[in-house]
């Protein structure tokens, strides 16, 4: 069966001698969800932006439910690490701008009923009528996951969506984005650097190798190695590390960062 979304030998060449990474595959099937971790400058956030129709690849393809991805669309949300709002709009119409733009028939007031569900979500209704420049980092990147979550799009891509949060918000939103996703079967392809959040959401992690010289010469970044998360799907950031399974998981993932994620 061909995945929902499907990677075909990606390949992205700044100097066409050293790309940055090649022959890039793999696939997400429907209401997967996928991390991708590696060190900075392999590629991760390039090849989010090519998923995202945002980039182009050098070489290679990408299929999304049968149609190429050849530009951006509302059918996948994008959450930036930088939160990319208008500074000039409040939370509640930067919402409303990308809720409109999904459903352009709906009334206003429904659209406002939808938009105060979402920032509902991230805990955000006392902020809602403020502007970018009154929010702190953390409240701008929840925020930018409404705005993701409102369109409802078929696809998420996020590009360390919780780097700017603190360890408390942090725990809070992984939960409620785990609960979002469940319930909605939402596929999501996510980049992030910690590996415990990667255990905790993701079904599938993808280890990336940088790009380095070997002696026997430039060899370009890649995925080396796709783990399957063996914990059961139910699990909860609290009982995390009680589960069998989880020292072996993790141990796995922080010893390739260690010694085979960089050429030494
Ligand atoms: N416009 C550009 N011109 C030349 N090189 C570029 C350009 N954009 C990105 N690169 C290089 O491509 C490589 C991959 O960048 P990318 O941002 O995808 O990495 P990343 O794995 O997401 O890193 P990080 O974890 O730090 O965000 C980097 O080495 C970067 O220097």
């Amino acid at each position: 069966m061909t995945p929902f979304l499907k990677i075909e030998g990606l390949s992205k060449a700044y100097h066409p001698a050293r790309p940055v990474f090649a022959n890039v595959s793999f696939g997400l099937e429907r209401g997967e969800f996928v991390c991708i971790i590696g060190h900075s400058g392999c590629g991760k956030t390039t090849i989010l932006n090519v998923l995202a129709g945002l980039d182009t690849a050098t070489a290679g393809h990408v299929f999304m439910d049968g149609r190429e991805v050849l530009g951006p669309s509302l059918e996948r949300g994008v959450v930036f690490q930088g939160h990319a709002l208008m500074p000039w709009l409040t939370v509640r119409k930067n919402i409303a701008f990308a809720v409109e733009s999904r459903w352009p028939d709906w009334k206003a007031a429904q659209v406002n009923e939808h938009v105060e569900k979402y920032v509902a979500l991230v805990g955000l209704s006392h902020a809602i009528d403020k502007k970018p420049s009154q929010l702190s980092g953390g409240m701008k990147q929840r925020v930018g996951i409404a705005r993701a979550f409102a369109i409802q799009p078929k696809m998420l891509l996020l590009d360390e969506p919780f780097g700017a949060l603190d360890a408390l918000t942090r725990g809070t939103i992984q939960d409620e984005l785990m609960a979002i996703v469940r319930q909605t079967q939402q596929t999501v392809f996510m980049i992030t650097h910690d590996v415990d959040e990667a255990i905790l959401l993701a079904d599938r992690i993808l280890l990336m190798s940088n790009g380095a010289d070997t002696p026997a010469g430039y060899r370009p970044g890649g995925i080396t190695e796709v783990v399957a998360n063996p914990l059961p799907r139910d699990r909860t950031r609290a009982g995390l590390h009680h589960l069998p399974g989880y020292y072996e998981l993790r141990n796995h993932i922080v010893d390739f960062l260690v010694s085979r994620a960089k050429a030494h």
